[in-house]
Protein backbone atom coordinates (compact mmCIF):
# COMPACT_ATOMS: atom_id res chain seq x y z
CA UNK A 1 0.00 0.00 0.00
CA UNK A 2 1.06 3.62 -0.70
CA UNK A 3 0.01 5.80 1.32
CA UNK A 4 0.46 9.81 0.30
CA UNK A 5 -0.45 12.43 3.24
CA UNK A 6 -0.78 15.76 3.03
CA UNK A 7 3.12 16.06 0.68
CA UNK A 8 3.32 19.66 0.04
CA UNK A 9 6.83 20.83 -1.71
CA UNK A 10 7.94 24.01 -3.00
CA UNK A 11 10.48 24.69 -5.46
CA UNK A 12 12.06 27.95 -4.90
CA UNK A 13 8.48 30.29 -5.52
CA UNK A 14 6.93 27.07 -7.07
CA UNK A 15 4.68 25.03 -5.02
CA UNK A 16 5.06 21.64 -7.12
CA UNK A 17 2.87 19.81 -4.38
CA UNK A 18 0.50 21.11 -2.27
CA UNK A 19 -1.00 19.34 0.66
CA UNK A 20 -1.31 16.17 -1.84
CA UNK A 21 -3.20 13.09 0.43
CA UNK A 22 -4.29 9.80 -1.02
CA UNK A 23 -3.65 5.93 -0.81
CA UNK A 24 -3.01 3.52 -3.95
CA UNK A 25 -4.48 0.25 -2.30
CA UNK A 26 -2.95 -3.14 -2.55
CA UNK A 27 -5.06 -5.11 -4.62
CA UNK A 28 -5.70 -2.05 -7.03
CA UNK A 29 -4.28 -0.49 -9.71
CA UNK A 30 -4.55 3.35 -8.53
CA UNK A 31 -4.20 5.57 -12.01
CA UNK A 32 -3.04 9.32 -11.06
CA UNK A 33 -4.06 11.63 -13.18
CA UNK A 34 -3.31 15.41 -14.28
CA UNK A 35 -2.20 17.77 -16.93
CA UNK A 36 1.39 18.62 -17.74
CA UNK A 37 3.42 19.72 -14.38
CA UNK A 38 0.39 19.04 -12.17
CA UNK A 39 2.74 17.70 -9.68
CA UNK A 40 2.77 13.73 -10.20
CA UNK A 41 5.98 12.99 -10.97
CA UNK A 42 7.02 15.38 -7.42
CA UNK A 43 4.69 13.01 -5.15
CA UNK A 44 6.21 9.27 -6.76
CA UNK A 45 9.77 11.03 -6.19
CA UNK A 46 8.22 11.97 -2.57
CA UNK A 47 7.49 8.80 -2.47
CA UNK A 48 10.59 7.07 -4.00
CA UNK A 49 12.18 9.30 -1.00
CA UNK A 50 14.25 11.41 -4.11
CA UNK A 51 12.83 14.39 -3.30
CA UNK A 52 12.47 15.67 0.69
CA UNK A 53 9.01 17.51 0.85
CA UNK A 54 8.64 20.54 2.81
CA UNK A 55 5.50 18.55 4.69
CA UNK A 56 3.69 15.69 5.02
CA UNK A 57 5.28 11.96 4.39
CA UNK A 58 5.12 9.29 1.74
CA UNK A 59 4.71 5.75 3.41
CA UNK A 60 5.25 2.26 1.47
CA UNK A 61 3.49 -0.57 3.03
CA UNK A 62 3.58 1.91 6.13
CA UNK A 63 7.25 2.31 6.30
CA UNK A 64 9.33 5.50 4.68
CA UNK A 65 11.54 4.59 1.81
CA UNK A 66 14.39 6.11 3.37
CA UNK A 67 14.14 2.94 5.59
CA UNK A 68 13.86 0.16 3.65
CA UNK A 69 17.01 -2.16 3.27
CA UNK A 70 16.27 -3.84 0.02
CA UNK A 71 14.03 -1.16 -1.74
CA UNK A 72 14.11 -3.26 -5.01
CA UNK A 73 11.97 -6.28 -3.10
CA UNK A 74 9.58 -2.99 -1.45
CA UNK A 75 8.77 -1.05 -4.25
CA UNK A 76 9.51 -1.30 -8.20
CA UNK A 77 9.61 2.01 -9.68
CA UNK A 78 9.48 3.78 -13.68
CA UNK A 79 10.42 6.98 -13.81
CA UNK A 80 12.59 7.87 -16.15
CA UNK A 81 13.06 5.96 -18.65
CA UNK A 82 16.65 7.20 -19.84
CA UNK A 83 18.28 6.77 -16.74
CA UNK A 84 20.51 3.97 -17.55
CA UNK A 85 23.77 4.31 -18.01
CA UNK A 86 24.46 4.73 -22.10
CA UNK A 87 27.49 2.51 -22.13
CA UNK A 88 26.15 -0.14 -20.23
CA UNK A 89 24.69 -3.13 -21.56
CA UNK A 90 20.92 -3.82 -20.58
CA UNK A 91 22.03 -6.80 -19.14
CA UNK A 92 24.97 -5.50 -16.58
CA UNK A 93 22.46 -2.41 -15.82
CA UNK A 94 19.91 -5.18 -14.43
CA UNK A 95 22.75 -7.23 -12.96
CA UNK A 96 24.37 -4.24 -11.17
CA UNK A 97 20.55 -3.52 -9.62
CA UNK A 98 20.17 -7.16 -8.34
CA UNK A 99 23.47 -7.81 -6.79
CA UNK A 100 22.83 -4.56 -4.83
CA UNK A 101 19.44 -5.57 -3.82
CA UNK A 102 20.69 -9.28 -3.36
CA UNK A 103 18.37 -10.52 -5.97
CA UNK A 104 19.90 -13.49 -8.14
CA UNK A 105 21.25 -13.13 -11.28
CA UNK A 106 18.67 -15.83 -12.75
CA UNK A 107 15.95 -13.15 -12.14
CA UNK A 108 18.06 -10.77 -14.23
CA UNK A 109 17.51 -13.11 -17.42
CA UNK A 110 14.02 -13.63 -16.35
CA UNK A 111 12.67 -10.06 -16.38
CA UNK A 112 14.51 -9.85 -19.21
CA UNK A 113 12.25 -12.19 -21.30
CA UNK A 114 9.18 -10.46 -19.11
CA UNK A 115 9.81 -7.84 -21.06
CA UNK A 116 10.82 -8.85 -23.87
CA UNK A 117 14.79 -7.97 -24.26
CA UNK A 118 15.64 -11.42 -23.99
CA UNK A 119 17.79 -10.71 -27.61
CA UNK A 120 19.28 -7.37 -27.08
CA UNK A 121 20.90 -7.99 -23.34
CA UNK A 122 23.82 -7.54 -24.95
CA UNK A 123 23.37 -4.07 -26.50
CA UNK A 124 24.06 -1.22 -24.58
CA UNK A 125 21.16 0.67 -23.59
CA UNK A 126 22.96 3.74 -25.38
CA UNK A 127 21.43 2.08 -28.59
CA UNK A 128 17.82 1.71 -27.50
CA UNK A 129 14.75 3.08 -28.75
CA UNK A 130 12.94 5.11 -26.18
CA UNK A 131 10.28 2.58 -26.19
CA UNK A 132 13.43 -0.32 -25.39
CA UNK A 133 14.02 2.38 -22.71
CA UNK A 134 11.26 2.18 -21.00
CA UNK A 135 10.79 -1.45 -21.12
CA UNK A 136 14.24 -1.40 -19.44
CA UNK A 137 12.71 0.76 -16.58
CA UNK A 138 9.97 -1.86 -16.29
CA UNK A 139 12.17 -4.92 -16.10
CA UNK A 140 14.21 -3.14 -13.85
CA UNK A 141 10.97 -2.37 -11.30
CA UNK A 142 10.07 -5.99 -11.49
CA UNK A 143 13.46 -7.11 -10.39
CA UNK A 144 12.52 -7.34 -7.08
CA UNK A 145 9.21 -8.80 -7.47
CA UNK A 146 7.76 -6.15 -5.24
CA UNK A 147 4.67 -5.68 -3.44
CA UNK A 148 4.38 -2.27 -4.62
CA UNK A 149 5.10 -0.84 -8.23
CA UNK A 150 5.14 2.94 -8.89
CA UNK A 151 5.20 3.42 -12.95
CA UNK A 152 5.10 7.29 -13.86
CA UNK A 153 4.39 7.42 -17.49
CA UNK A 154 5.72 3.40 -18.34
CA UNK A 155 3.28 3.60 -21.53
CA UNK A 156 5.34 6.61 -22.76
CA UNK A 157 7.60 5.20 -26.23
CA UNK A 158 5.81 1.86 -26.21
CA UNK A 159 4.21 0.31 -29.19
CA UNK A 160 0.54 -0.75 -28.95
CA UNK A 161 1.46 -4.40 -27.93
CA UNK A 162 3.74 -2.75 -25.21
CA UNK A 163 0.96 -1.03 -23.86
CA UNK A 164 -1.19 -4.04 -24.04
CA UNK A 165 1.43 -5.33 -21.51
CA UNK A 166 1.84 -3.19 -19.28
CA UNK A 167 -1.90 -3.24 -18.53
CA UNK A 168 -2.09 -6.80 -18.23
CA UNK A 169 1.56 -6.59 -15.89
CA UNK A 170 -0.76 -3.98 -13.81
CA UNK A 171 -3.59 -5.96 -13.62
CA UNK A 172 -1.49 -9.21 -12.69
CA UNK A 173 0.13 -7.51 -10.19
CA UNK A 174 -3.15 -6.00 -9.02
CA UNK A 175 -4.86 -9.54 -8.72
CA UNK A 176 -2.11 -10.36 -6.37
CA UNK A 177 -2.87 -7.88 -3.81
CA UNK A 178 -0.22 -5.61 -4.79
CA UNK A 179 -0.86 -1.72 -4.66
CA UNK A 180 0.30 -0.81 -8.31
CA UNK A 181 0.38 3.67 -9.04
CA UNK A 182 -0.08 4.34 -12.68
CA UNK A 183 0.59 8.12 -13.41
CA UNK A 184 -0.81 8.67 -17.25
CA UNK A 185 -1.99 11.45 -19.42
CA UNK A 186 -4.45 9.05 -21.18
CA UNK A 187 -7.55 8.89 -19.31
CA UNK A 188 -8.40 6.33 -21.88
CA UNK A 189 -5.42 4.26 -20.69
CA UNK A 190 -5.99 4.31 -17.11
CA UNK A 191 -9.64 4.00 -17.71
CA UNK A 192 -8.60 0.36 -19.14
CA UNK A 193 -6.26 -0.63 -16.47
CA UNK A 194 -7.15 1.29 -13.27
CA UNK A 195 -9.94 0.62 -10.50
CA UNK A 196 -9.14 4.19 -8.12
CA UNK A 197 -8.18 7.61 -9.92
CA UNK A 198 -6.45 10.40 -8.73
CA UNK A 199 -6.34 13.40 -10.69
CA UNK A 200 -4.28 16.71 -9.49
CA UNK A 201 -3.81 20.11 -10.97
CA UNK A 202 -1.64 22.79 -9.81
CA UNK A 203 -0.18 20.57 -7.16
CA UNK A 204 -3.93 19.30 -5.30
CA UNK A 205 -5.64 17.03 -5.85
CA UNK A 206 -9.07 17.24 -7.88
CA UNK A 207 -10.90 14.00 -7.18
CA UNK A 208 -10.02 10.89 -5.44
CA UNK A 209 -12.39 8.13 -6.45
CA UNK A 210 -13.40 4.67 -7.96
CA UNK A 211 -13.23 4.66 -11.79
CA UNK A 212 -16.97 3.55 -11.64
CA UNK A 213 -17.52 6.16 -9.50
CA UNK A 214 -16.21 9.23 -11.40
CA UNK A 215 -17.85 8.27 -14.81
CA UNK A 216 -21.75 7.66 -13.26
CA UNK A 217 -20.45 11.44 -11.27
CA UNK A 218 -19.10 13.45 -14.14
CA UNK A 219 -20.41 11.93 -16.86
CA UNK A 220 -23.61 12.99 -19.10
CA UNK A 221 -26.01 10.83 -20.72
CA UNK A 222 -27.60 11.92 -24.44
CA UNK A 223 -29.37 9.72 -27.33
CA UNK A 224 -27.91 9.55 -30.58
CA UNK A 225 -30.36 9.33 -32.91
CA UNK A 226 -30.08 9.14 -36.82
CA UNK A 227 -32.97 10.60 -38.86
CA UNK A 228 -33.69 12.33 -42.36
CA UNK A 229 -35.84 14.38 -40.28
CA UNK A 230 -33.35 16.45 -38.22
CA UNK A 231 -35.52 19.83 -38.40
CA UNK A 232 -38.81 18.12 -37.52
CA UNK A 233 -37.42 16.43 -34.60
CA UNK A 234 -35.46 19.48 -33.62
CA UNK A 235 -38.65 21.54 -33.33
CA UNK A 236 -40.83 18.92 -31.83
CA UNK A 237 -38.18 18.54 -29.03
CA UNK A 238 -38.13 22.01 -28.45
CA UNK A 239 -42.19 22.01 -28.03
CA UNK A 240 -42.54 18.93 -26.12
CA UNK A 241 -39.52 19.97 -23.49
CA UNK A 242 -40.52 23.60 -23.24
CA UNK A 243 -36.57 23.63 -24.15
CA UNK A 244 -35.60 22.01 -21.41
CA UNK A 245 -33.69 18.72 -24.35
CA UNK A 246 -30.68 19.97 -26.35
CA UNK A 247 -30.04 19.11 -30.07
CA UNK A 248 -26.72 18.73 -31.84
CA UNK A 249 -25.66 18.07 -35.27
CA UNK A 250 -23.01 15.24 -35.34
CA UNK A 251 -20.63 14.75 -37.98
CA UNK A 252 -21.01 11.93 -39.85
CA UNK A 253 -18.56 9.05 -38.73
CA UNK A 254 -19.80 6.20 -40.68
CA UNK A 255 -22.02 6.16 -44.05
CA UNK A 256 -25.45 7.23 -43.09
CA UNK A 257 -28.51 6.67 -45.29
CA UNK A 258 -29.42 9.71 -47.78
CA UNK A 259 -30.20 12.66 -45.80
CA UNK A 260 -30.07 11.66 -42.75
CA UNK A 261 -28.46 13.76 -39.87
CA UNK A 262 -26.84 11.86 -36.76
CA UNK A 263 -28.13 13.96 -33.73
CA UNK A 264 -26.96 14.33 -30.08
CA UNK A 265 -29.69 15.06 -27.51
CA UNK A 266 -29.80 15.41 -24.55
CA UNK A 267 -32.20 16.68 -21.62
CA UNK A 268 -34.50 13.66 -22.43
CA UNK A 269 -34.06 10.23 -21.79
CA UNK A 270 -34.34 7.76 -24.16
CA UNK A 271 -37.77 6.16 -23.09
CA UNK A 272 -39.25 9.31 -23.69
CA UNK A 273 -37.78 10.28 -26.91
CA UNK A 274 -38.61 7.17 -28.60
CA UNK A 275 -42.08 7.57 -27.37
CA UNK A 276 -42.44 10.91 -28.85
CA UNK A 277 -40.61 10.08 -32.34
CA UNK A 278 -43.17 6.61 -32.49
CA UNK A 279 -45.96 9.11 -31.75
CA UNK A 280 -45.16 11.55 -34.17
CA UNK A 281 -44.01 8.65 -36.59
CA UNK A 282 -40.57 10.47 -37.26
CA UNK A 283 -38.79 8.78 -39.70
CA UNK A 284 -35.13 7.04 -37.56
CA UNK A 285 -32.25 4.80 -38.42
CA UNK A 286 -30.42 4.82 -34.98
CA UNK A 287 -31.48 5.55 -31.82
CA UNK A 288 -29.07 4.72 -28.33
CA UNK A 289 -28.38 5.33 -25.66
CA UNK A 290 -24.90 6.97 -24.85
CA UNK A 291 -22.50 8.71 -21.92
CA UNK A 292 -19.26 10.66 -22.22
CA UNK A 293 -15.84 9.14 -21.97
CA UNK A 294 -13.86 9.81 -18.98
CA UNK A 295 -11.76 11.54 -21.05
CA UNK A 296 -14.24 14.30 -21.32
CA UNK A 297 -14.84 13.76 -17.97
CA UNK A 298 -11.56 14.67 -17.12
CA UNK A 299 -10.68 17.59 -19.34
CA UNK A 300 -14.36 18.61 -17.54
CA UNK A 301 -12.62 18.46 -13.90
CA UNK A 302 -9.20 19.49 -14.83
CA UNK A 303 -10.29 22.80 -17.38
CA UNK A 304 -8.67 25.62 -15.87
CA UNK A 305 -6.23 23.49 -13.93
CA UNK A 306 -3.62 23.16 -16.64
CA UNK A 307 -0.45 24.64 -16.36
CA UNK A 308 0.64 24.92 -19.99
CA UNK A 309 -1.68 24.65 -22.32
CA UNK A 310 -1.20 25.20 -26.20
CA UNK A 311 -2.13 28.01 -28.34
CA UNK A 312 -5.20 27.99 -30.63
CA UNK A 313 -4.19 27.16 -34.52
CA UNK A 314 -6.54 28.85 -37.14
CA UNK A 315 -6.02 28.23 -41.33
CA UNK A 316 -7.62 29.23 -44.00
CA UNK A 317 -11.50 27.64 -44.05
CA UNK A 318 -11.11 27.01 -40.50
CA UNK A 319 -15.11 28.40 -39.27
CA UNK A 320 -14.63 27.15 -35.95
CA UNK A 321 -11.86 26.20 -33.00
CA UNK A 322 -11.47 22.34 -33.07
CA UNK A 323 -11.50 20.20 -30.42
CA UNK A 324 -9.27 21.16 -27.81
CA UNK A 325 -8.09 24.50 -29.84
CA UNK A 326 -10.25 27.17 -28.67
CA UNK A 327 -12.09 28.55 -26.19
CA UNK A 328 -16.22 29.00 -27.63
CA UNK A 329 -18.71 26.62 -27.97
CA UNK A 330 -20.75 28.00 -30.40
CA UNK A 331 -24.46 28.11 -29.34
CA UNK A 332 -27.26 26.74 -31.06
CA UNK A 333 -31.18 25.92 -30.67
CA UNK A 334 -33.27 23.27 -31.92
CA UNK A 335 -35.78 25.26 -33.15
CA UNK A 336 -33.22 26.52 -35.89
CA UNK A 337 -31.84 23.60 -37.04
CA UNK A 338 -29.91 23.48 -40.30
CA UNK A 339 -28.49 20.42 -41.96
CA UNK A 340 -24.44 19.85 -42.78
CA UNK A 341 -22.26 20.73 -39.97
CA UNK A 342 -18.86 21.08 -40.39
CA UNK A 343 -17.31 18.19 -41.57
CA UNK A 344 -15.07 16.67 -38.43
CA UNK A 345 -16.61 19.09 -35.66
CA UNK A 346 -18.89 18.45 -33.70
CA UNK A 347 -20.76 21.88 -34.37
CA UNK A 348 -23.78 22.80 -32.21
CA UNK A 349 -27.15 23.17 -34.26
CA UNK A 350 -27.16 27.02 -34.89
CA UNK A 351 -29.90 28.72 -33.51
CA UNK A 352 -30.47 32.41 -31.57
CA UNK A 353 -28.22 32.60 -28.66
CA UNK A 354 -29.09 29.97 -26.65
CA UNK A 355 -26.38 28.75 -23.91
CA UNK A 356 -27.85 25.88 -23.13
CA UNK A 357 -27.28 24.46 -26.67
CA UNK A 358 -23.31 25.00 -26.60
CA UNK A 359 -21.32 22.01 -28.30
CA UNK A 360 -18.46 20.51 -26.64
CA UNK A 361 -15.70 20.76 -28.22
CA UNK A 362 -14.62 17.68 -27.50
CA UNK A 363 -15.43 15.02 -29.65
CA UNK A 364 -18.15 12.79 -28.05
CA UNK A 365 -16.98 9.22 -28.08
CA UNK A 366 -18.52 5.60 -26.83
CA UNK A 367 -18.44 5.11 -23.30
CA UNK A 368 -15.43 3.20 -22.32
CA UNK A 369 -15.67 0.24 -20.43
CA UNK A 370 -13.79 -0.83 -17.15
CA UNK A 371 -10.87 -2.79 -17.27
CA UNK A 372 -11.57 -5.84 -18.95
CA UNK A 373 -13.04 -3.85 -22.12
CA UNK A 374 -11.29 -4.41 -25.58
CA UNK A 375 -8.24 -2.38 -26.66
CA UNK A 376 -9.32 1.32 -27.82
CA UNK A 377 -8.32 1.30 -31.57
CA UNK A 378 -5.75 3.91 -31.06
CA UNK A 379 -3.92 2.09 -29.11
CA UNK A 380 -3.93 -0.41 -31.69
CA UNK A 381 -4.17 -3.35 -29.02
CA UNK A 382 -6.52 -6.33 -29.12
CA UNK A 383 -6.72 -8.91 -26.44
CA UNK A 384 -6.70 -11.91 -28.46
CA UNK A 385 -3.60 -14.23 -28.07
CA UNK A 386 -3.19 -14.96 -31.80
CA UNK A 387 -2.73 -11.00 -32.12
CA UNK A 388 -0.45 -10.49 -29.36
CA UNK A 389 2.36 -13.18 -30.58
CA UNK A 390 1.95 -11.65 -34.08
CA UNK A 391 3.04 -8.06 -32.27
CA UNK A 392 5.57 -10.36 -29.73
CA UNK A 393 7.44 -11.63 -33.27
CA UNK A 394 7.33 -7.73 -34.71
CA UNK A 395 8.59 -6.78 -31.45
CA UNK A 396 11.16 -9.34 -31.24
CA UNK A 397 12.27 -8.66 -34.84
CA UNK A 398 12.43 -4.94 -33.49
CA UNK A 399 15.07 -5.48 -30.91
CA UNK A 400 17.12 -7.32 -32.88
CA UNK A 401 17.33 -4.63 -35.42
CA UNK A 402 17.55 -1.60 -32.80
CA UNK A 403 20.71 -0.68 -32.43
CA UNK A 404 21.69 2.35 -34.71
CA UNK A 405 18.29 2.24 -36.69
CA UNK A 406 15.58 2.96 -33.92
CA UNK A 407 17.05 5.76 -32.54
CA UNK A 408 14.50 8.28 -31.83
CA UNK A 409 14.24 11.80 -30.07
CA UNK A 410 14.33 12.18 -26.41
CA UNK A 411 11.48 11.14 -24.03
CA UNK A 412 8.08 13.30 -23.50
CA UNK A 413 9.74 13.85 -20.36
CA UNK A 414 11.66 16.37 -17.81
CA UNK A 415 15.30 15.30 -19.27
CA UNK A 416 17.64 14.47 -16.42
CA UNK A 417 20.95 15.72 -17.15
CA UNK A 418 23.16 13.39 -15.38
CA UNK A 419 24.26 10.08 -16.22
CA UNK A 420 24.51 7.52 -14.30
CA UNK A 421 27.62 6.35 -12.97
CA UNK A 422 28.65 2.98 -13.94
CA UNK A 423 29.77 2.05 -10.87
CA UNK A 424 28.56 -0.84 -8.37
CA UNK A 425 29.33 -0.13 -4.87
CA UNK A 426 32.23 -2.56 -4.79
CA UNK A 427 30.89 -3.76 -1.54
CA UNK A 428 27.77 -4.72 -3.78
CA UNK A 429 29.52 -6.22 -6.44
CA UNK A 430 31.88 -8.96 -5.10
CA UNK A 431 29.28 -10.55 -2.93
CA UNK A 432 27.23 -13.47 -3.54
CA UNK A 433 23.85 -13.20 -3.24
CA UNK A 434 22.19 -15.17 -0.42
CA UNK A 435 18.85 -16.03 0.37
CA UNK A 436 15.56 -18.05 -2.06
CA UNK A 437 15.33 -17.31 -5.45
CA UNK A 438 12.31 -15.23 -6.37
CA UNK A 439 10.34 -17.01 -9.19
CA UNK A 440 8.37 -14.06 -9.76
CA UNK A 441 6.78 -13.81 -13.33
CA UNK A 442 7.56 -16.31 -15.89
CA UNK A 443 7.41 -15.21 -19.85
CA UNK A 444 5.87 -17.80 -22.23
CA UNK A 445 8.84 -17.80 -24.75
CA UNK A 446 6.35 -18.20 -27.85
CA UNK A 447 4.41 -15.31 -26.37
CA UNK A 448 6.54 -12.28 -24.39
CA UNK A 449 2.94 -10.45 -23.80
CA UNK A 450 1.42 -13.21 -22.12
CA UNK A 451 3.18 -14.92 -19.25
CA UNK A 452 1.93 -17.63 -16.51
CA UNK A 453 2.75 -17.00 -13.00
CA UNK A 454 3.71 -18.94 -10.19
CA UNK A 455 3.15 -18.51 -6.80
CA UNK A 456 5.03 -15.39 -5.01
CA UNK A 457 8.02 -16.39 -2.92
CA UNK A 458 7.40 -16.18 0.55
CA UNK A 459 10.55 -15.24 2.50
CA UNK A 460 13.71 -13.96 1.19
CA UNK A 461 16.49 -13.10 3.40
CA UNK A 462 19.23 -10.52 2.66
CA UNK A 463 22.48 -10.30 4.01
CA UNK A 464 25.28 -8.86 3.61
CA UNK A 465 24.61 -5.53 0.72
CA UNK A 466 26.32 -2.19 1.82
CA UNK A 467 23.87 0.42 0.90
CA UNK A 468 21.31 -1.03 -1.95
CA UNK A 469 18.97 2.56 -1.70
CA UNK A 470 22.26 4.07 -3.11
CA UNK A 471 22.66 1.69 -5.91
CA UNK A 472 18.95 1.38 -6.38
CA UNK A 473 19.04 5.10 -6.71
CA UNK A 474 22.10 5.24 -8.76
CA UNK A 475 20.93 3.00 -11.43
CA UNK A 476 17.44 3.97 -11.17
CA UNK A 477 17.73 7.78 -11.37
CA UNK A 478 20.63 8.20 -13.48
CA UNK A 479 22.39 10.02 -10.20
CA UNK A 480 26.04 10.77 -10.42
CA UNK A 481 27.99 10.57 -7.65
CA UNK A 482 31.53 10.12 -6.75
CA UNK A 483 31.31 8.74 -2.85
CA UNK A 484 28.93 6.55 -1.36
CA UNK A 485 27.25 8.99 1.18
CA UNK A 486 23.98 8.42 3.66
CA UNK A 487 21.08 8.36 1.53
CA UNK A 488 19.29 11.15 2.98
CA UNK A 489 22.07 13.43 1.50
CA UNK A 490 20.92 12.03 -2.10
CA UNK A 491 17.94 13.22 -1.88
CA UNK A 492 17.84 16.65 -3.01
CA UNK A 493 20.19 16.27 -5.74
CA UNK A 494 19.69 15.49 -9.53
CA UNK A 495 16.09 14.46 -9.13
CA UNK A 496 15.39 16.40 -12.31
N1 LIG B 1 13.43 20.06 -9.53
C1 LIG B 1 12.53 20.99 -9.84
N2 LIG B 1 12.87 22.29 -9.83
C2 LIG B 1 11.97 23.26 -10.11
N3 LIG B 1 10.68 23.03 -10.41
C3 LIG B 1 10.27 21.75 -10.45
C4 LIG B 1 11.17 20.67 -10.17
N4 LIG B 1 10.47 19.53 -10.25
C5 LIG B 1 9.21 19.86 -10.60
N5 LIG B 1 9.10 21.19 -10.71
C6 LIG B 1 7.88 21.93 -11.05
O1 LIG B 1 6.84 21.41 -10.24
C7 LIG B 1 5.64 21.32 -10.99
C8 LIG B 1 5.16 19.89 -10.96
O2 LIG B 1 6.03 19.12 -11.78
P1 LIG B 1 5.85 17.56 -11.98
O3 LIG B 1 6.99 17.10 -12.82
O4 LIG B 1 5.64 16.91 -10.68
O5 LIG B 1 4.49 17.53 -12.80
P2 LIG B 1 3.85 16.30 -13.60
O6 LIG B 1 2.43 16.27 -13.22
O7 LIG B 1 4.64 15.07 -13.39
O8 LIG B 1 4.00 16.82 -15.09
P3 LIG B 1 4.17 15.99 -16.45
O9 LIG B 1 2.87 15.30 -16.66
O10 LIG B 1 4.42 17.05 -17.45
O11 LIG B 1 5.32 15.04 -16.28
C9 LIG B 1 5.95 21.83 -12.38
O12 LIG B 1 5.57 23.18 -12.46
C10 LIG B 1 7.44 21.69 -12.48
O13 LIG B 1 7.98 22.65 -13.33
Amino acid sequence: MIEIQRLTKRFGAKRAIDGVSFVAQDGKVTGFLGPNGAGKSTTMRAALGLIRPDSGVALIDGRPFASMRSPLREVGAVLNPRSAHKGRTARAHLLALALSNGIPAKRVDQVMDIAGLASVGKTKTGAFSLGMSQRLSIAAALLGDPHNLILDEPVNGLDPEGVVWVRQLCRYYASQGRAVLLSSHLMSEVAQTADDLVIIGRGRVLERSSVADFLAKHSTRSVRIVTPEAGRLSALLDNATHGQAHVEALPAQSALPAGAQALRVTGIDLARLARLVATHQIVIYELAQERASLEEAYMALTRGSEEYRAGGLTWPGASAPGPGLGPGPSAGGPGAWAPGPTPGQGAALPGPGRGRHAAQPTAWTPLMQGPSAPVAPELGGAPGRGRSRGDARTMRQGVAQAPGRHRRPGPPVAANPVATSPGTPSSARHRKPQGQSLPGLVADPEAPAHYHVPPLPTAVTQTGIARPQTAWLQAAQGLRFGGVKSPNRLQEGGAR
